[in-house]
């Protein structure tokens, strides 16, 4: 086991050997046409019979074959001091979230253990914590108890909380009521003024506008500050430079690199920076490589130069018009454009196996890099079937002679700057 820093604090988190495996069941997916529809429903029984049959055989991860297994985490491994803040890094899928749903005991590790030294609160998915058909303010007062605070501490604080999340106007309207923005404005609030001494916050930043963000992050400041542990999770290395002591990176389950923040982030961004990677979920497996100018080995999209993103999906999933959507990130974690592939075409064939090609021109982007994130849908659904965050990185050049660009911003426009005499 080793400590993510000095090993003589008081720990405040010590995970010890933590494995958990899902058993493989294959999601229902609905087809998007009539004919993968009727497809659907012939081959219906065949799964219904294979999937009750799997379910019968074996109650115990132990008694499953390992085919049937996931395994999001395997020998976890590591120390956290109380006082420190961790940032958790890792591709989508890397075991993120299943490792912060067992420290906040939400699921049970499958073996190894993890030990927790107080009290835990915990902001994991939007709608976690919260009863829909209750009040904001029941909610409140729910999530107070359930961390075993007294109505009065709760009373104490609940306008703090009330002002932070800004959801005055609706605290007597049903959760349920609620838009995703404002639930997670309220669940970070509550997480974060109930004096936890242990604050687990799961990409709270995915969602709400920069300002939210911003006091986010100053919120997860002070409760640091105020010598509170807290582990975080974000794919936003500004915000995990800003806020975090120490890193923790997770790939395909294990512990990648624990400790210093400055080489856990390094790891990561090498990862991101590599020419091909691999991401997918349960359906779904998509393989995205990036060239510049043809070159497949060059990283560095220079002003004026062309980036290809080719993108190869491999899916289970019955579907006849796939669509892709690429998001480009600056580096301190902004969406700056997004593409799809906008024209609709329709597959004749059987074939799960699609490649998609992007070709964009930099007609201004300089100065550190971007990050690329897919999302995989049907052309005629908003709901993506798999969104992958940084999937991969580019790096941007320097600002080309005669332009002028912004602090945290990697837009470069031509500029022209003349003095001339005043007339008298
Ligand atoms: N309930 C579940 N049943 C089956 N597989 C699951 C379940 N929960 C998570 N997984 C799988 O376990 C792996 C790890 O998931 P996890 O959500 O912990 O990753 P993550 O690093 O948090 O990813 P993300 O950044 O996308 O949130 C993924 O492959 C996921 O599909």
């Amino acid at each position: 086991m080793q400590p993510i820093s000095n090993p003589s604090c008081d720990h405040a988190i010590s995970a010890q050997g933590i494995s958990k495996a899902y058993r493989l069941a294959k999601r229902q997916t609905t087809p998007d046409t009539l004919v993968g529809a009727i497809q659907a429903i012939a081959k219906a029984p065949l799964r219904n019979f294979q999937y009750l049959r799997s379910l019968g055989r074996a109650h115990h991860a132990a008694k499953l074959n390992d085919e049937d297994l996931y395994w999001a985490l395997q020998d976890v491994s590591f120390d956290v001091p109380a006082g420190e803040v961790v940032g958790v890094i890792g591709r989508n899928g890397a075991g993120k979230s299943t490792l912060l749903k067992i420290l906040s005991r939400i699921t049970q590790p499958t073996s190894g253990e993890a030990t927790i030294r107080g009290r835990v609160s915990s902001l994991l998915e939007v709608g976690t914590g919260f009863h829909p058909e209750l009040t904001g303010r029941e909610n409140v007062y729910m999530n107070g108890t359930i961390l075993g605070m007294t109505k009065r501490e709760i009373d104490r604080k609940f306008d703090q909380i009330v002002d932070f999340a800004g959801v005055d106007r609706f605290l007597d309207t049903p959760i349920k009521r609620y838009s995703s923005g404002m639930q997670v404005r309220l669940a970070f609030s509550v997480a974060a003024h109930l004096d936890p001494d242990i604050l687990i916050i799961d990409e709270v930043l995915a969602v709400g506008d920069a300002e939210f963000q911003k006091r986010c992050i100053g919120k997860m400041q002070e409760v640091a500050g105020g010598g509170r542990t807290v582990m975080f999770v974000s794919h936003n290395m500004s915000a995990i430079g800003q806020l975090c002591t120490s890193g923790l990176l997770l790939s395909k389950g294990r512990v990648a690199s624990q400790g210093d923040l400055g080489v856990v982030v390094q790891s990561y961004m090498d990862d991101l920076f590599s020419t091909e990677s691999k991401v997918g979920n349960e359906e779904t497996t998509i393989i995205v490589q990036t060239a510049i100018d043809g070159d497949e080995s060059e990283r560095m999209w220079r002003y004026g130069s062309m980036v290809r993103v080719r993108v190869e999906v491999d899916t289970q999933l019955v579907i006849a018009n796939p669509a892709i959507d690429l998001y480009f990130n600056s580096s301190a974690g902004r969406m700056i454009f997004a593409q799809s592939d906008r024209f609709v075409k329709h597959f004749d064939s059987d074939s799960n196996r699609w490649v998609f090609e992007f070709q964009l021109r930099n007609n201004g982007f300089v100065s550190d890099y971007m990050t690329i994130d897919v999302g995989f849908r049907y052309c005629s659904s908003t709901r993506y079937l798999g969104l992958w965050q940084s999937v991969a990185a580019i790096a941007l050049g320097e600002v080309p002679a005669g332009h002028t660009h912004g602090r945290d911003c990697p837009i470069a426009v031509p500029c022209e700057v003349q003095l001339m005499e005043a007339a008298a």
